[in-house]
């Protein structure tokens, strides 16, 4: 993607990116001799880019990320280029109120801005516009407030005023929402990227319509999102964030492991390298990934949650400690990931709860060998029972398992969903928890450019 423009772009410009459901592959995901069958969700996080005006003689040079639905969630950053080529430096402001940082966006906006100053030479002698970026996402990332508040931050107030508002507010600081595990941070940073690429870039330089430009955003989105989190995941949200339903083989850690950080020497110029450059190995195929017509994935919101690390450090202790064992563990897990690939994607209908139901028992006997809650009783309990439910196909705890959402292939159709409901209803009754179908499901875009005037309430 690299070269040179006279063009400065700053178009207003919405992207959004979904979030995602590891139905299989768990675990062995994170090894590169591995795949995990991940589909994109309906739930979009969106970014709206547009140019701040500022009054004549004003010079003001900030960037301004907002969400709107939270409270006390605006973030003010300050940027300058850094010696050395270490690329663009991006400090928080802070006026009045104090702000809870947010390290997802600001490490977004030091990698993303220091690609864009490498690869648009331009950008040395004009630096950057300041630009606010608003983030809206779908309802469905976070539980409801127990009673929808209709106050809002922004003056865009009349989203909030009709009782089924697309974008909510919760009524809380970021902080304090209960996340429903959709994703959030790979969609936002997916979604935080592409909105600056497509602002700042000239088209020639960033077109998310082509395989190059997917390619830039995934690359640079990964790098970014590892930095922020502070590990390096197997990377299969970011990858269905950019290219949504996919079969994915995760890069080498060891990738990330030369790259200096922001500000350091040489920074920029390695980053564009390593995003641009040849070496990147993850892979993942859209071809034959997909379901039946007439079938949908659907999530169960449980209300709890889980901690994806211990779990993780579980299983790798396991797996340390019996080398054998587990790696014949892992085989047969990965030929349930292959048949459940193939039989959702060839449309095999009848075939799907014979590969699932053996895929939960794997899962469940991993669990037990390493200590870590994968599928614990209270959700095996739930999941059977709803698997009886006619019209549900099958069912698994998706990702690392745990507390967390629960994955339903069901029948899309009016009749199953309220008996999935219902069930679900008296399930809670009975055993005293908040189970849910959420409204979410199984997509297979990733990443795409929204049409602003669909924003209007949103843009200055
Ligand atoms: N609507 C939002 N606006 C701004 N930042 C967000 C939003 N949603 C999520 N984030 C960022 O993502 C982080 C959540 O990441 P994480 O805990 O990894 O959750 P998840 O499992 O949903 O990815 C938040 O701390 C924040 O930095
Ligand atoms: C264990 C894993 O293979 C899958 C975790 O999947 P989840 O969907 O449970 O992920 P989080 O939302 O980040 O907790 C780790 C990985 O692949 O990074």
């Amino acid at each position: 993607m690299a070269g040179g423009s006279d063009n400065p772009g700053n178009r207003t410009v919405v992207v959004s990116a979904p979030g995602k459901v590891l139905l299989a592959g768990g675990y062995i995901v994170l090894d590169r001799k591995h795949t995990g069958l991940v589909f994109g969700l309906s739930a979009r996080i969106h970014v709206l880019a547009q140019e701040i005006h500022t009054s004549a003689g004003v010079h003001l040079r900030e960037i301004v990320v907002q969400s709107p639905q939270f409270l006390n969630a605006t973030w003010k950053y300050g940027y300058h280029l850094a010696e050395n080529g270490g690329g663009i430096k991006v400090t928080q402001l802070q006026s009045g109120t104090p702000v809870d940082q947010n390290h997802f966006v600001e490490t977004t906006l030091s990698y993303v801005l220091s690609y864009i100053s490498q690869v648009d030479k331009t950008r040395a002698a004009h630096g950057f516009e300041p630009a606010s970026l608003l983030v809206l996402a779908d309802n469905d990332y976070y539980s409801k407030p127990k009673e929808p508040t209709t106050t809002t931050t922004t003056t865009s107030s009349s989203n909030q005023t009709s009782p089924h508002p697309r974008f909510l507010h919760f009524g809380t600081t970021l902080r304090d929402a209960h996340k429903t595990g959709l994703g959030s941070s790979a969609a936002i940073v997916t979604a935080l990227t592409a909105s600056l690429l497509a602002h700042y870039l000239p088209p020639h330089l960033f077109d998310l319509s082509t395989p190059a430009g997917r390619r830039a955003l995934h690359n640079l989105a990964q790098v970014a999102h590892c930095a922020a989190q502070g590990k390096v995941g197997s990377g299969f949200d970011v990858a269905s964030a950019v290219y949504g339903s996919s079969v994915y083989r995760r890069f080498s850690p060891a990738l990330l492991a030369a790259l200096p950080g922001p500000g350091e020497d040489g920074f920029a110029e390695k980053l564009v390298g390593l995003v641009d450059g040849e070496g990147w190995d993850c892979e993942v195929r859209k071809e034959g990934v997909g379901l039946p017509e007439g079938v949908a994935v659907r999530m169960c919101d449980v209300d709890c949650g889980t901690q994806t690390v211990s779990m993780v450090k579980k299983v790798h202790a396991w797996r340390e400690g019996n080398a054998e064992v587990a790696a014949g563990v892992y085989e047969q897990l990965q030929g349930k990931v292959d048949e459940l690939t193939e039989v959702l994607g060839e449309g095999r209908v009848g075939e799907i709860g014979r590969v699932m139901k053996p895929f939960r028992e794997l899962m469940r006997t991993m669990g037990r060998e390493c200590g870590a809650p994968i599928e614990p009783d209270s959700q095996e309990e739930m999941l059977d029972a709803l698997e009886g439910v006619e019209g549900v196909l099958g069912s698994v705890v998706p990702g690392a398992g745990g507390y967390d959402a629960a994955a339903v292939v069901m029948r899309d159709d009016e009749e199953t969903e309220k008996r999935v409901k219902a069930f679900l209803r008296e399930w809670s009754k009975e055993h005293e928890i908040q189970v849910r179908l959420m409204g979410v499901r199984g997509e297979t875009e990733g990443a795409r450019m929204e049409d602003p005037s669909e924003f209007k309430l949103w843009t200055q």
